[in-house]
């Protein structure tokens, strides 16, 4: 039986996640956690998944890791500074696995997957996200790793800057600069998850396009993460890719 608990438990992403643990073969919920809550309610957990907050997310990771449990992380806003603070935590309380997942959708890690095999083929990538306004962080977590990936898939590959001959810009009009890759962020009423990465060569583009209709169809990736975490080789994992056979 996984014993599993829950940060974030009555935000948008944590009160799916409170159901979808409620209901799966061979987990428990030891405890749901928000703001105003005693944390320690999850010790005993095997494993506490967070949705809660980019500012919040790193002082539960430590607290989490201090204490030996194995975290599944989907709060967005990872840089590689963020993921070093993880790593100097883990090598100072050995023990605990950490897999954070920039989106748990498996279409939308097949997108990013596809989005990086792409890449080398195209000499201009952008992305365009788009969100419910709730959203705190912009650009998305999504868009920030696909963003990471096509860059480094155009590092391996060679591949020269990308053509942009703008001279004169309001700020912002080209979006923002994700390791050379360029991220739009929109924020509409009506939306949930969206995300495009529009691809452009001479006389050819193409564009892989993910859209999430509903939070549900983030559940599976989360109970796959929980299963996994702990047989993970690596202290900390980016992605959930680290669990499906995707090469
Ligand atoms: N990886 C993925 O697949 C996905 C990731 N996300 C990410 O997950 C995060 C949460 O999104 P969403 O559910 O929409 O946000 P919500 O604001 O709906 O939920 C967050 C919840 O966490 C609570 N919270 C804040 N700080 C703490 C804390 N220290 N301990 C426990 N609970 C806390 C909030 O309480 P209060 O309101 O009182 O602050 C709120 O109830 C975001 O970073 C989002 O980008 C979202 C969808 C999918
Ligand atoms: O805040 C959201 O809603 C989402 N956040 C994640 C992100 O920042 O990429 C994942 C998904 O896009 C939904």
């Amino acid at each position: 039986m996984f014993k599993v608990g829950v940060f974030g438990a009555d935000g948008r992403m944590g009160s799916e996640v409170v159901r979808a643990v409620q209901a799966a073969d061979g987990m428990e919920l030891v405890a749901g956690v928000d703001s105003a809550d005693d944390r320690s309610t999850v010790l005993g957990a095997d494993c506490v998944v967070d949705f809660t907050h980019p500012d919040a997310v790193m002082d539960n990771l430590e607290w989490l890791i201090g204490h030996g449990i194995h975290a599944v992380v989907g709060t967005s806003g990872f840089d590689e500074a963020r993921l070093e603070r993880v790593r100097a935590m883990q090598a100072a309380a050995p023990g605990a696995k950490v897999l954070i997942a920039p989106n748990f959708g498996i279409a939308a890690v097949l997108m990013m997957h596809f989005a990086r095999k792409a890449a080398p083929y195209f000499e201009s990538t952008e992305i365009i996200e788009l969100h419910h306004p709730n959203k705190a962080d912009a650009p998305s977590g999504t868009a920030y790793r696909t963003a990471e990936l096509v860059a480094e898939a155009r590092r391996e590959a060679g591949a020269a800057p990308m053509p942009d001959a703008t001279t004169s810009e309001i700020p912002g009009a080209r979006g923002a600069d994700v390791d050379g890759v360029r991220v739009h962020a929109l924020r509409i009423t009506g939306l949930i998850a969206h995300q495009e990465v529009v691809f452009g060569t001479d006389g050819e583009t193409l564009k892989i396009r993910h859209d999430s209709m509903n939070r549900t169809s983030f559940m599976p990736g989360v109970l796959l993460g929980v299963r996994g975490v702990a047989g993970l080789a690596d202290p900390l994992t980016v992605g959930l890719d680290a669990l499906l056979d995707l090469d």
